[in-house]
């Protein structure tokens, strides 16, 4: 199967730009074959001026067109737009979807026939740090269609996973940005209630965060061994992380994953 050239997004929103951010900047894909339809006239612009990809409110100017199509709607929206564009496609287009929860069937029967990727990437895709997992209908597989992998790797970690995990992806890794946000603001707290300015704070858990998942990544070592070696005896550390163990964080956290995968079953079963 040929190489992917023209790509359109039906949804321009914010995972939208991210993606678009990856492909123009870091692949160096040609703008002129990428094009978006977004409900939204002023985001169509800022698209436009942003990237130089064409934008517009409906996609019947390109949608028979396109070598691809990457559905980028909230799961809510999803049918509105099967419904505008399935019967519109090209006969051998490629679908990528990133709507969390939808399942690879729910796409295969608007879009038979057709390779689906469906994908689950996370927002820090806009600084290059992404973590995507994708998973390849039948047909995908056949073609060993590359352009999901090409695309989510330029804009961070893409890995390929079986269907079944997907809604345990989206627990941790769709939704995980959340998470950190929230514990970089309840550490940067903590920072100012230390005494600690606000500005300092935040840099200083933010930086925090992100030298301690390098340090997991680059040296593969177990995050139980990585902590030890911050853990004197009788020192500070060890006073701070059996707070956190008397407050059940950890428990928190396994049970957050647990419930934003639960979430993300429902939502594929919405229809
Ligand atoms: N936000 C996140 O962290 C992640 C989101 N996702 C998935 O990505 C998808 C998009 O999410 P966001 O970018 O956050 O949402 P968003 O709300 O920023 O973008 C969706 C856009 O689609 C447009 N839209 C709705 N119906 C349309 C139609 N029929 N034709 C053209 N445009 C239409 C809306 O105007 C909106 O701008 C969702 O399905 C979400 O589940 C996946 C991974 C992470
Ligand atoms: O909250 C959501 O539904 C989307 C999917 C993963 C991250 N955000």
């Amino acid at each position: 199967m040929e190489k992917v050239q023209s790509i359109g997004f039906i949804g321009g929103g914010m995972m939208a730009g991210a993606i678009l951010d990856g492909m123009v900047n870091r692949i160096k894909k040609n703008p002129t074959e990428i094009f978006v339809s977004e409900r939204r006239q002023e985001r169509c612009d800022e698209l436009h001026d942003m990237y130089g990809v064409s934008a517009s409110t409906s996609a019947d100017s390109f949608i028979g067109n396109v070598d691809a199509v990457l559905l980028a709607v909230k799961p809510q929206a999803l049918d509105a737009a099967l419904d505008e564009i399935a019967s519109k496609v090209k006969s051998d287009a490629r679908i990528i979807s990133i709507v969390a929860g939808v399942p690879l069937a729910r796409l295969e029967k608007a879009f038979p026939g057709h390779p689906i990727v469906r994908v689950m990437p996370n927002t820090p895709l806009s600084v290059g740090e992404g973590m995507s997992a994708y998973t390849f209908n039948d047909a995908a597989e056949a073609v060993k269609d590359t352009t999901a992998e090409e695309i989510f790797s330029s804009c961070g970690k893409a890995v390929k996973v079986a269907e079944s995990l997907m809604d345990a992806v989206t627990g941790l890794s769709g939704s995980g940005p959340a998470y950190a946000f929230l514990m970089i603001d309840a550490l940067s707290d903590g920072g100012v209630m230390a005494g600690l300015p606000r500005d300092y704070a935040r840099i200083m858990a933010a930086q925090t965060l992100l030298g301690a998942a390098k340090m997991v990544l680059e040296t593969g070592k177990h995050p139980d061994a990585l902590r030890d070696a911050v853990t004197s005896p009788a020192g500070t550390t060890i006073a701070g992380v059996r707070v956190m163990e008397q407050q059940g964080v950890r428990g928190a956290l396994i049970d957050a994953v647990m419930a934003a995968t639960r979430r993300s079953e429902e939502l594929g079963k919405l229809k």
